[in-house]
């Protein structure tokens, strides 16, 4: 069985549904009802809806302009799409959310907002000029099928920015930041800087930092002493950003599908990959942590959020002297924050930033603004206290049934699902020496030069006629390629699954990789043209 028939075992998906109709079921009994009541839409973010609970994992790609963002994701799905443009000048002025469908398919912001399957319902807030910057883009691709990817306009140097985007944009960037499971950040090893929109930028994902994965990209194009400045420079400057810069994970590497410039910090940079790799790799089975994890931290800020209101509903005067009255109330916001914490013995760090309350606040009429309510409050400790509690051990159930399962991206990012052949690869672990099988040449793709590779082939010394996975790995990593796409190639060539490539096997890999270098991406299976012709028959390919 294959590893995506048992992904989307029925059963397994049903444990998943479990824990999120639950937390579905609690925010929309307990938590909604006090949004609602104290108007925290207004002044954080809007309501969640079920398809927040129920889309799959996301992934946020974002980072100053031509980092190699969209490069990024297009290596991760190891595919181009539609929209997609790539160059050193910033190319990307949209948002794009890369989504599974059977079918090529592109949706404009105004159309997804209004579609309540999809997760962007409440992006409207954000306005038009925004709409026609948002766009979601369907493809039938493996990766997408378990994750969904976001990639983002390139945050401008102040030179660069000649016209505001026209929407507020780190309201955009926290609106995601609030609701995906994974933030890339990418840096560029050769310019590193910090503009005042990136810190700006910055301050969206406050609060979200267990999300962030740092990425300093294109370090091979850096030479091992540069590369240490730059992550000594770039760790200095996460740190005067982020509160907390110890439990920043920076990842170093040069995250495209073309081959690698030769450095000596080049085994390193395979290493940081497969790391990376491995992370995303994981989110599907962390995702009901991640919902979980978000539902309490809105829930914590909707109790501070429902102290600050009813606070000054309860300091307004009734009659005379409300406008000044509103006027110094905002002013001493910073004071009352602290008088609610020692009063309610509610954390600092449930509380909004103060200075964005303010400038919120000056556009309330507090005399709307509601006073405690104590029914509602107490339902809120309950979520808190118990509910929450109870949902744990469903989770943990879930987990410990995860965990017999395999990871579901193992061999997604690498091009394949056949589980027989993953096991095989020569980029995991070598595989042992053992023969059969003969060659019947036909007319296929890559007969006419068929010479040169078999050149190669011979130069590396085949025994029996094969070669082992170790020896045509060794050769391969010569060509400076990612080894997922190596690994990508290595799948596509050993038709047979035996772990070793016969003439006809090799020489379709070398084919593979001309046409990789020649910047053509790698079909996802084998097309029958290319199936070596003595393999045609047990492959069940009879066409020519
Ligand atoms: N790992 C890498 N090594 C070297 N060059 C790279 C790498 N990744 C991307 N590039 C190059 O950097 C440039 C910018 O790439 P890309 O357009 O993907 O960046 P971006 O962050 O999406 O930019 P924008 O913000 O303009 O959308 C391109 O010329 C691309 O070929
Ligand atoms: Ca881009």
């Amino acid at each position: 069985m294959s590893i995506r028939r048992l992904w989307s075992n029925p059963k397994t998906l049903g444990d998943v549904n479990m824990v999120t109709e639950e937390l579905k079921s609690l925010y929309y009994r307990r938590l909604l009802p006090i949004e609602k009541y104290y108007s925290f839409h207004h002044f954080h973010s809007p309501s969640y809806e079920d398809a927040d609970f129920d889309n799959k994992p996301m992934v946020l790609v974002m980072g100053q302009y031509s980092t190699g963002k969209t490069t990024f994701i297009r290596y991760l799905i190891e595919q181009d799409f539609p929209g997609s443009r790539v160059g050193p000048e910033p190319t990307t002025d949209c948002f794009t959310a890369l989504m599974h469908g059977e079918a090529e398919e592109t949706t404009p912001g105004n159309a997804l907002t209004v579609d309540p399957k999809r997760p962007f319902r409440n992006l409207d807030t954000f306005g038009n000029s925004f709409l026609n910057r948002f766009q979601c883009v369907q493809l039938p691709n493996q990766l997408l099928e378990s994750i969904s990817i976001i990639d983002t306009p390139g945050i401008l140097t102040a030179a660069k920015r000649r016209l505001s985007r026209g929407y507020d944009f780190p309201a955009v960037l926290r609106w995601f930041a609030e609701r995906v499971d994974r933030i890339i950040l990418l840096f560029d090893s050769n310019k590193l800087e910090f503009s005042d929109e990136l810190t700006r930028a910055f301050g969206a994902l406050f609060g979200f930092e267990e999300k962030l994965r740092v990425v300093l990209n294109k370090a091979d194009a850096v030479d091992s002493q540069q590369l240490m400045r730059v992550y000594g420079a770039l760790m200095w400057s996460l740190g005067k950003v982020f509160r907390t810069p110890e439990i920043l994970r920076v990842y170093i590497g040069s995250f495209w599908s073309e081959p690698r410039q030769v450095c000596s910090h080049y085994r390193l940079i395979a290493l940081e990959e497969e790391d990376l790799l491995a992370d995303i790799r994981n989110l599907p089975r962390n995702a009901a942590v991640r919902k979980l994890n978000d539902l309490v931290k809105r829930a914590r800020l909707v109790r501070a959020h429902a102290h600050i209101i009813s606070h000054l509903k309860q300091e307004m005067p009734t009659i005379f002297c409300r406008r000044s009255k509103k006027h110094e109330l905002i002013y001493q916001l910073p004071v009352i924050f602290t008088k609610i914490q020692q009063q309610h013995h509610i954390p600092a760090g449930d509380f909004p930033d103060c200075t964005k309350m303010q400038e919120k606040l000056l556009g309330q009429n507090f005399s709307k603004f509601k006073p405690l309510k104590p029914s509602l409050m107490a339902s809120l400790d309950k979520l808190l206290s118990s509910d929450i509690a109870k949902v744990m051990p469903l989770l943990q159930q879930q987990e410990l049934r995860k965990r017999s399962l395999p990871s579901v991206l193992d061999g997604e990012l690498m091009g394949t699902f056949r589980p027989e052949h993953h096991r095989r690869d020569p980029f995991k672990e070598p595989p042992k020496d053992d023969g059969s099988g003969e060659t019947d040449p036909d007319e296929w793709a890559v007969e006419k030069h068929r010479p040169k590779y078999d050149e190669i082939f011979h130069n590396l010394s085949p025994r029996q006629g094969k070669l082992s996975g170790a020896k045509v790995k060794e050769w391969m990593l010569s060509t400076l390629l990612p080894n997922s796409v190596l690994a990508h190639v290595w799948r596509l060539s050993d038709v047979d699954g035996d772990g070793m490539l016969d003439g006809e096997e090799f020489a379709l890999a070398v084919h593979l990789i001309e046409a990789k270098l020649e910047g053509h991406w790698l079909p996802r299976e084998l097309p029958p043209h290319l199936v070596p012709p003595s393999k045609r028959q047990s492959a069940g390919n009879s066409d020519a």
